[in-house]
């Protein structure tokens, strides 16, 4: 095995930091974090995926739809959107590149600190040393998951880590997606070592012909009956 490829929530993570901390960090400074930056580019990139995305939703969803009007209504239509999307835990780019952006100034303003397993820390630093190349592919965004390794409470791993992929490769319950990431990374995918807390994500790199290994740890959700081998202690995997 030459490449290892990490989920974070339920993962290298507590989902507990990412549910109670992440997301109302969101959901709190929402409406002043608009205000704030309303007139910034950026955000208003993101509004863009956003509005695009609730146009993609409204045939499937009851999604609230985004107003386009005056910036008062808008943001408030927006704020709509984001709390139904938020409530449902949804994993669209448009969401995660929001949440990204917006952490950014959470952890540069010392507010948050990434929260990572001692484990996960310790075995990313032993498979980097043994010469493996350690990727992550995360729901949150590539920005998001730079944050959370550059500002984590184990200091800035950033260096361990080889590349990083999220949504834009594809959903993680697709197996094209880890068929993609073996390619663009080079290597084969039999070479690849999976690691994720979610089954669907582990029928789906195991599909793609990479080993995996599902991610036990306190406070992840029962896991369906399975084949597939369990880790609670990254450092035992070589
Ligand atoms: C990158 S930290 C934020 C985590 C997040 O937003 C998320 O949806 C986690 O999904 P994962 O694929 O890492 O389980
Ligand atoms: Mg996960």
């Amino acid at each position: 095995m030459e490449v290892i490829l990490l989920d974070i929530e339920g993962t290298t993570t507590p989902i507990s930091f990412v549910h109670e901390t992440l997301f109302p960090y969101v959901l709190s400074t929402l409406d002043e974090f608009l205000k704030a930056h309303w007139t910034d580019q950026e955000l208003q990139f993101h509004i863009q995926a956003l509005e695009e995305q609730a146009r993609q939703d409204q045939p499937h969803y009851d999604a609230p739809q985004i107003i386009s009007s005056d910036p008062d209504s808008t943001r408030k239509s927006l704020i709509d959107n984001i709390q139904w999307q938020m409530k449902l835990d949804r994993k669209t780019s448009a969401l995660k590149g929001l949440q990204g952006y917006m952490w950014r100034f959470g952890y540069q303003s010392g507010q948050l600190q990434g929260v990572m397993f001692d484990d996960a820390v310790q075995a990313i630093k032993n498979w980097t040393q043994e010469g493996k190349r350690v990727y992550i592919y995360s729901s949150g965004s590539v920005e998001a998951q730079k944050l959370i390794f550059g500002y984590s409470d184990h200091g800035n791993l950033l260096q361990y880590i080889s590349g990083h992929y999220d949504t834009k490769v594809g959903a993680k319950t697709s197996s094209d997606s880890y068929r993609k990431i073996a390619e663009d990374i080079k290597t084969k995918p039999e070479n690849t070592l999976f690691i994720s807390d979610n089954i669907r994500e582990i029928e789906a790199a195991n599909q793609a012909g990479m080993q995996v290994v599902v991610s036990v740890r306190p406070g992840n959700a029962p896991l369906p009956s399975h084949n597939f081998a369990e880790s609670s202690d990254f450092t035992t995997i070589h």
